[in-house]
């Protein structure tokens, strides 16, 4: 199923109900760093991420260096942002929350 890449209100919209995350000023991607108390955390971060990933069949592009995780979410077959990078955004939210 190919998703619709959204326009830049929509993006801004979307991203006013997130905390902390951010368009890209080409407008390819949302964006954001996770701080966490160490490398642990971090890391159990991103393992729960990844399965939130996995279940959505949508991929992050993410950095970590020790407690950071730097994150940036676009959808390759649509050429920009779309829905799905909104929901893996939540997941990621939600999976933060619980570290
Ligand atoms: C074949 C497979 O469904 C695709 O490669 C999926 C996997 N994960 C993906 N993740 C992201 N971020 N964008 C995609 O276009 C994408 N495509």
């Amino acid at each position: 199923m190919k998703q619709e890449k959204l326009g830049k209100e929509a993006i801004t919209s979307s991203l006013a109900m997130l905390e902390d995350w951010t368009l890209e000023d080409d407008g390819l991607a949302i964006a954001k760093s996770f701080k966490f108390k160490g490398f642990t955390d971090a890391f159990a971060f991103m393992s729960e991420a990844a399965l939130a990933a996995e279940r959505l069949n949508h991929h992050p592009e993410w950095f970590n260096v020790y407690n950071r995780v730097d994150v940036r979410l676009t959808t390759h077959s649509s050429g920009g942002v779309t829905a799905l990078d909104f929901r893996l955004a939540e997941a990621m939210e939600k999976a933060a929350r619980e570290r």
